[in-house]
């Protein structure tokens, strides 16, 4: 997978050639271009954003830097054209069904808004050509899009094989397809400071451990996330219909 990732700070994204991520790019898996926007702007001052027409406080980023970043990393007459990922508070949620469909992109771009957000004629004119997202990671603002695309790169370049050691661990984890939260783990010692190990754990009886990591998973849903637990309690009666 191509992975291209436009924003006015680089530097943050040097995160992305550490752990799993640096070892997928340099096995090559994952092919990592960080763009600096101010690349694509010719004033002394290197200006990438100006006051929101409309009014209003904060600052817009400008349109005109953006198209030469695109035109650059994706020249309009190139048939392949990567899919445009733009985090922002006001975008679809991120979650682990849309990590997985994003893992099956060949070419994966990022465009990293600051300021009060990107003039939106810039997702506008990218979509004439190439698949346009803007995705919210969580209902809070940040000020700037870099940490939202280490949060998406890492949840997707965890899915693409050969960078997660043991893919066997993708499948038990919370939100990987039964629609509940995981359950709680426990490792070596049996006893720590006065807490034990649940008994079950430690029988070997695999029939009786499922079944109380079930019942785990499902208390804590009910507890964390009763909005998920409303959501599975609505698959398994489909299920159900299904199964009559
Ligand atoms: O703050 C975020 O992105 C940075 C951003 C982009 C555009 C305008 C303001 C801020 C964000 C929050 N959840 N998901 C993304």
């Amino acid at each position: 997978m191509r992975l291209d990732v436009v924003t006015i700070f680089p530097e943050y994204l040097a995160a992305l050639d550490v752990s799993l991520v640096g070892k997928a790019a340099k096995s090559g898996l994952l092919d990592v271009r960080l763009h600096d926007l101010r690349q694509w702007t010719y004033d002394r001052h290197r200006t990438v954003d100006d006051t929101p027409y409309g009014g209003g406080a904060g600052m817009v980023m400008k349109p005109e830097p953006w198209g030469e970043a695109l035109d650059t990393i994706a020249p309009a007459d190139d048939s392949a054209q990567p899919r445009l990922i733009v985090p922002t508070p006001a975008g679809r949620p991120f979650t682990q069904e849309l990590a997985y469909e994003l893992a099956a992109e060949p070419w994966l771009a990022f465009a990293c808004g600051r300021y009060e957000g990107i003039d939106a004629r810039v997702a506008a004119y990218a979509g004439e050509r190439m698949r346009v997202d803007e995705v919210s990671i969580g209902d809070y603002v940040l000020n700037g899009g870099e940490v939202a695309v280490l949060v998406m790169v890492e949840a997707i370049a965890r899915l693409l094989p050969g960078v997660i050691g043991n893919p066997e661990s993708l499948a038990e984890e919370s939100h990987s397809g039964d629609g509940l939260l995981e359950y709680p783990v426990y490792t070596k010692p049996p006893s720590w400071r006065g807490h034990d190990v649940p008994e079950i754990l430690l029988s070997g009886n695999h029939g009786a451990i499922a079944s109380w990591r079930h019942d785990e998973s499902v208390r804590r849903t009910a507890e964390r996330r009763p909005d998920l637990l409303a959501a599975w309690g609505d698959t398994l009666a489909q299920q159900d219909d299904a199964a009559a």
